[in-house]
């Protein structure tokens, strides 16, 4: 390890689906900021094992099992720190402030608003998100929207809860028009519509945010990022997933994890090279590349959040 903090931290649902949080002390680093249950590894601990200990010590349950949900590394002024973070799925006991911590439980929204450590951004953002995102096939121009949204429409029937417009050649008015029925459709489904490429496009009709490209990025680094949107970016090594970090986009895809028939001439990384650039992210990472359904598993295995595609979702089955 190199001179981090390692940290492991728990994420506690109650049945009404609230999220546990413990309120630091004065004194503390992030003083009266909320923050998940957990604390520092221990030598020759490794995070599970500090997990259970830290639980038990600070909220006196008993972790029954937990899956890794996020790994975050994140430079504050002072330390960096790596944050090992984990869904608790069953535990016994009823949590309480065994060290005098105020305890509170919040839900998805309430967590957005709460002052907490910054770091704790990317765990807020892998909760909301789910595990595969999906990126429209480019429409044709004067095509049929008809059948393009119809085909969105069982897509989200079927379950997927996070859309792409990725729409780059339409001209301006077929692209707002279809942008609005989409976002529309995503909005009955409760699924999050973003739009590939422009700010100003997802503001006017109303989407949830922005999709950008690592050049797109790039353009930002002058102004910074907008925090009115959700903001998704594409990365393809360290210094973009580096830039991305520092711009605080909440989520990536980092592509091409497979040779991909849509970037024939791009090398793949590969799942190590995945692996290695959501260790580097402090956001939820998907993989882009030749994906399908029945990569899901190996996706999160790598640390990333699951699988993002255009074929492989738009024309596959849901696995
Ligand atoms: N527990 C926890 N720590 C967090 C979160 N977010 C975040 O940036 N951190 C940082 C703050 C601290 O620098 C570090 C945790 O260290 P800590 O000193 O609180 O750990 P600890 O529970 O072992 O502390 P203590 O026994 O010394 O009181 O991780 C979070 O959600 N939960
Ligand atoms: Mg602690």
């Amino acid at each position: 390890m190199d001179g981090c903090l390692e940290v492991a931290v728990g994420v506690v649902v109650n049945g009404a689906g609230r999220c546990l949080l413990t309120r630091r002390h004065a004194g503390k680093d992030h003083a009266g900021c909320w923050e998940f249950p957990g604390g520092k590894l221990e030598p020759g601990e490794t995070p599970r094992e500090a997990l259970l200990r830290e639980l038990t010590e600070e909220l006196g349950i008993q972790v029954e099992s937990c899956r890794p949900l996020i790994v975050i590394p994140y430079d504050y002024p002072a330390r960096s720190v790596r944050l090992h973070t984990y869904c608790v799925t069953a535990y016994t006991g009823t949590p309480e402030g065994r060290e005098g911590q105020p305890l509170g439980w919040f839900d998805a929204a309430e967590l957005r608003q709460l002052q907490l450590p910054a770091a704790n951004r990317g765990i807020v953002n892998a909760l909301r998100l789910p595990d595969r995102y999906l990126i429209t096939p480019e429409p044709v121009e004067h095509g049929d929207d008809d059948a393009f949204v119809e085909r969105l429409s069982s897509l989200l029937d079927g379950g997927y809860r996070l859309v792409q417009l990725r729409a780059k050649k339409l001209s301006q008015t077929s692209l707002r028009r279809l942008a609005e029925r989409v976002v529309r459709l995503c909005r009955e489904h409760e699924a999050m519509c973003l739009v590939n490429g422009s700010v100003d496009l997802a503001r006017e009709v109303g989407a949830d945010g922005v999709h950008l490209s690592a050049d797109a990025l790039r353009l930002l680094q002058e102004f910074g990022r907008p925090h009115d949107l959700w903001v998704a970016a594409s990365c393809h090594d360290r210094q973009e997933i580096a830039l991305a970090s520092a711009l605080q986009v909440d989520l990536a895809v980092c592509s091409p994890v497979r040779h991909t028939g849509s970037h024939p001439e791009a090398i793949p990384i590969g799942w190590d090279g995945f692996a290695e650039l959501c260790a580097a992210a402090s956001f939820p990472v998907y993989a882009l590349g030749g994906m399908t359904n029945d990569d899901v598993d190996l996706a999160q295995q790598c640390g990333g959040q699951g699988v993002a595609a255009i074929s492989g979702l738009w024309g596959g089955r849901r696995g």
